[in-house]
């Protein structure tokens, strides 16, 4: 069986898939090169790209594949470790949402049935659903709702009283596809755009609709540019001139921000907690040809030798924002997560704003889309800390994207924003960020 064509793939899918939804595991880390999961670092190139394909299905489309489940079969399987249902869901991705025959991913599903010890006694009806899917697709899948189906409740919930119900409902159907390549460039956005064949968005990032190694491309090699969402090159941007500035960059792996404030001129003392993390800084500064003080270290210990005149701090968070890019988010995180961090982050934020110097100006932001882990932290924080004003960002600092700018003067993006530019679907990852100057 191990040596059927398109076996070991769905095997290791479904097994990295159960890594994820039931052991809470994230995906980056099963599919790390180095570290992830055995079955996958074994398998060929193209047969890695397939894996990635099923499971971008099945999360994405988690909460619809658990509907057809149900609508197609009389009783809920009771098995207690859920691989039947991690078949199933392996298989129906390929039939509904990926370009291969029925046949081949019923028969492979039956055959990792047969050879799983905890799944051989679901055999026949997992041979039985997939087939009743394959004739049934249409009215089974006509009327379901993915925005709903597929964000958990939680989840909706927060964005509905947040955004209200429509902008929740377009963030959902946002989650749906992939999002692009973005780029943060050193220089000149419009010229890399148009030697990359890419358009500028945002505030000056620069967009490809395109797959494949971006290492590859051109100005990888020669550090012209890095991989960055073009929501996530907005909080950096908002710190302004930088040039001769000390600047520290606070929860700095894996450096994508480090790298704009460096760019941008400043003196920089980036920190993390991670020392591994931060390989992949000091890995890209040098690619870059951009300098920076790089420290491993907790910020709830760690004290600077002189104040700063500007501090970026992206604090750890839920990384709801995200979804688009990290399909596993709204699986592997609860509602109680967001609990846990937003005191983190008020704690952090306390601490690291004691370190700048008198007229210095902080900017705190996260890739959350929770409101507790933005716009509450800088309410609760300019409320107990008067020695500090808030300094609106204006649309003109974000690319003149009035949509991303709050009534309050925050930033606040959504994947549901800048959805269509030039015709081309775009949109963002969802951050938050606030600008605070210490009087
Ligand atoms: C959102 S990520 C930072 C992304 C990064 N700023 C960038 O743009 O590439 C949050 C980071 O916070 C770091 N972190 C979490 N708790 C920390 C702490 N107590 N002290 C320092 N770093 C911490 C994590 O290791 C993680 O790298």
């Amino acid at each position: 069986m191990k040596d059927k064509p398109g076996f070991l793939a769905r095997k290791v899918a479904a097994d990295i898939l159960g890594n994820v939804v039931h052991k809470r595991r994230p995906l980056d880390g099963e599919l790390d090169a180095n570290s992830g999961h055995s079955g996958f670092r074994e398998l060929a190139a193209n047969d890695k790209g397939l894996v990635r394909a099923i499971l971008g299905a099945c999360l994405r489309h988690r909460g619809e594949l658990n509907e057809l489940l149900d609508r197609l079969l009389d009783r809920r399987i009771p098995e207690k470790t859920g691989r039947v249902t991690d078949i199933l869901h392996v298989a129906m991705a390929q039939m509904l949402y990926l370009d291969i025959p029925d046949r081949a991913a019923v028969s492979l599903a039956v055959d990792h049935a047969s050879v799983d010890r905890r799944a051989v006694p679901y055999k026949g009806l997992v041979n039985g659903v997939l087939r009743r899917l394959g004739r049934e697709r249409e009215d089974v899948t006509g009327d379901l709702d993915g925005n709903r189906l597929n964000t958990p409740g939680w989840l909706l919930d927060s964005w509905t009283a947040a955004y209200g119900e429509d902008v929740a409902l377009a963030i959902a159907g946002a989650h749906q596809n992939e999002a692009a390549l973005d780029l943060t460039v050193k220089d000149d956005p419009a010229g890399w755009a148009e030697r990359l064949g890419g358009v500028v968005v945002g505030a000056g990032s620069v967009r490809l609709h395109r797959k494949g190694a971006v290492d590859a491309l051109e100005g990888f090699a020669q550090g012209n540019w890095w991989v960055q969402d073009a929501a996530a090159s907005m909080p950096a941007r908002l710190l302004g001139d930088l040039s001769g500035k000390r600047a520290a960059d606070l929860c700095a792996a894996p450096g994508g921000k480090t790298a704009q404030l460096a760019a941008a001129g400043a003196k920089v003392t980036a920190v993390d907690i991670s020392q591994s993390r931060l390989k992949r800084v000091t890995e890209n500064l040098a690619r870059l040809g951009l300098e920076a003080e790089v420290i491993a270290s907790d910020l709830r210990e760690w004290e600077p030798s002189a104040p700063f005149d500007a501090i970026l701090l992206d604090a750890p968070c839920s990384a709801t924002g995200t979804i688009r890019r990290h399909p596993d988010v709204p699986w592997i995180k609860q509602a109680y997560d967001v609990g846990v961090l937003s005191e983190v982050q008020s704690v952090l934020l306390r601490r690291v704003a004691g370190w700048l110097q008198p007229g210095g100006t902080l900017v705190y932001c996260t890739c959350s889309m929770e409101r507790a882990e933005g716009e509450d932290q800088i309410a609760s924080f300019l409320t107990d800390q008067p020695g500090f004003e808030l300094v609106p960002v204006l649309p003109e600092e974000v690319g003149g994207l009035e949509a991303v700018v709050t009534p309050e003067g925050y930033l606040r993006t959504l994947p549901c924003h800048a959805a269509t530019i030039d015709g081309v679907e775009t949109g963002l990852d969802g951050f938050f960020a606030a600008r605070i100057r210490r009087l």
